[in-house]
């Protein structure tokens, strides 16, 4: 057995534990990385990437079969689903260098590709090796949730770990859970060529804004996606090939293949977190404001700590604790200014409260002002016109952002800026975009928030009559 003494020790090398490592490696501390399975975990092998990717392949086809209306004629794709998985590694291979072992241990990282497990409150065993850190941050991740439906596990099924290796095209594609993983995936394959049916057991993008929800469910629906609402899975038979999900109502949908995309389960399985004093809650490790475990020399960040589960959260996160892991500063994560974005077309992202959030927050004082895609220029110039943009403001601040519609989850980068930085409504309406740019809409959306205040203000008026009177 090696022994191992060291600052910080990161159980994962996904999104959160490269950022701590890169990051407290980088400013001189001593860091040793376990990692079991694949360097990046989730989001480069399993998720983010592979699921963007495969988006970009039914974005190319669909590009192809609905040209006519730019004046190019349309033609019927020829798709070759495996073809289009080969795009999809080739892209994780493209990526996967900036999270490889060597890059890290480039840094001076000590990489162990172990899984660890906990010995004691500051004692971590990997392999053959024994780790004793300073602090130890766990980042473990989630792994896809496979509930124990009647029947499923005598079905062939996938889930976000599998579907990017099928590389035979399903006739039919099931998909269980309307979520960001459930609809994604359905846009992706119908546009490859598969029929589509998403069995959602409530409202299929349900945390997201109800009104910017239904514009991509109709969009998805005109493409020919069945999405199945209030249809909870109750019962799955079939074998490969023929495969029959019955909803507790009854409904019966068939297809050839399944996917289970109904939610995540925080890895935390294989840790012994009870040998190291460390609780866990319903959705992961019990956490408070600054990560810290109720170990207070074990924090935890990204999927295992079971709030918001996104790449971008997992790095912000990373950044909080190496604040206070390596300079010992107070620190505490926040999250109004996390946004997040579900790559569907239209997209539809939000940063902050949602309407309802915020009229429940706010009550009266809350204005909604928005502004809608079709009197935006570039997009009817791209036949881009579907989707709108909500702003949230109090007291001339925005508290929440939505958009639906073309590059939504590019123009809500804006918006987090503003509302991590409490900017008001005039700083960005003191923008200037380019014209033409979708990007117009942000500045529209906080316009329209200034327009009643300076046309319809008789005040405003009545000065204008004065100085004009008197201007030469
Ligand atoms: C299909 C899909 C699409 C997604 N798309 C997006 C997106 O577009 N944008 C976005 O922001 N988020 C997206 N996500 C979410 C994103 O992938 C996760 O939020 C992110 O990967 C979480 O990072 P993490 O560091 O917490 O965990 P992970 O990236 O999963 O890393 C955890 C790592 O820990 C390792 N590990 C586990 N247990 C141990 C142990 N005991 N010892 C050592 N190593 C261990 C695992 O092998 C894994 O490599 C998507 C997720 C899925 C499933
Ligand atoms: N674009 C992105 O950023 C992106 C993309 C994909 C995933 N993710 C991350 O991954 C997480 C997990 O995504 P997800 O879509 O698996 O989970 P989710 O929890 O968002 O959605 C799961 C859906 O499955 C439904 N469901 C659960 N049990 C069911 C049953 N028996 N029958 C029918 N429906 C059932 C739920 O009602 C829910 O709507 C997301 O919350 C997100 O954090 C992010």
């Amino acid at each position: 057995m090696e022994q191992i003494k060291t600052d910080i020790l990161v159980i994962g090398a996904g999104s959160g534990g490269l950022s701590v490592a890169a990051g407290a490696s980088q400013m001189g501390a001593g860091v040793v990385l376990l990692e079991g399975h694949k360097m990046g975990g989730d989001c480069l092998n399993f998720g983010c990437v592979p699921s963007k990717a495969l988006i970009a392949s039914g974005k190319a086809a669909y590009g192809q079969s609905h040209a006519a209306a730019y004046g190019v004629a349309d033609v019927m794709p020829q798709i070759d689903y495996a073809a289009a998985k080969d795009h999809v590694h080739d892209v994780i291979t493209q990526i996967a260098p900036v999270d490889s072992q060597e890059r890290f241990e480039g840094f001076g990282v000590r990489v162990i590709r172990e899984y660890g497990q906990f010995l004691s409150p500051s004692q971590v065993q990997a392999g053959d090796h024994v780790i004793t850190a300073r602090r130890v941050v766990i980042a473990t991740g989630s792994s896809p949730l496979v509930p124990p439906i009647p029947g499923l596990d005598g079905v062939p099924y996938d889930t976000n770990e599998t579907i990017f290796d099928l590389r035979d095209k399903p006739d039919h594609l099931l998909i269980i859970g309307g979520g960001p993983i459930g609809m994604e995936m359905a846009q992706a394959h119908i546009r490859l060529g598969c029929k589509v049916t998403v069995i959602e057991g409530m409202k299929a993008l349900g945390k997201d804004d109800p009104e910017a929800a239904a514009v991509v469910l109709d969009t998805l629906r005109n493409e020919g996606v069945e999405i199945a609402e209030d249809a909870l899975a109750a019962q799955i038979r079939g074998q490969a090939g023929a495969i029959e999900v019955a909803a507790q109502d009854g409904r019966i949908f068939k297809g050839s293949h399944l996917l289970m995309a109904v939610g995540r389960k925080a890895n935390t399985d294989t840790l012994a977190l009870e040998k190291a004093g460390i609780e866990t809650t319903r959705t992961g490790i019990q956490v408070d404001a600054a990560l810290r475990t109720s170990n207070k020399k074990v924090y935890a960040i990204g999927d295992v700590a079971g709030g918001l589960q996104f790449t971008h959260v997992a790095g912000y996160q990373a950044g909080i604790i190496i604040r206070s892991a390596l300079f010992g500063l107070p620190s505490k994560a926040k999250t109004a200014h996390i946004p997040w974005a579900t790559y569907t077309d239209p997209e539809l992202s939000q940063v902050g409260l949602t309407e309802a959030q915020a009229k429940e927050r706010h009550g009266e004082t809350v204005e909604v002002v928005r502004f809608d895609y079709h009197h935006n220029d570039r997009a009817i110039a791209e036949r881009k016109t579907a989707g709108f943009i909500k702003v949230m403001v109090v007291k001339g601040r925005p508290v929440g952002v939505t958009i639906v519609g073309y590059q939504a989850g590019e123009l809500i980068n804006l918006w987090s800026l503003a509302l991590a930085n409490n900017l008001k409504m005039s700083q960005v309406a003191a923008m200037v975009s380019p014209y033409p740019t979708i990007g117009e809409v942000n500045k529209r959306a906080a316009g329209a928030y200034f327009t009643p205040r300076l046309f319809e203000n008789q005040t405003v008026k009545r000065v204008v009559r004065f100085v004009q009177r008197w201007i030469p």
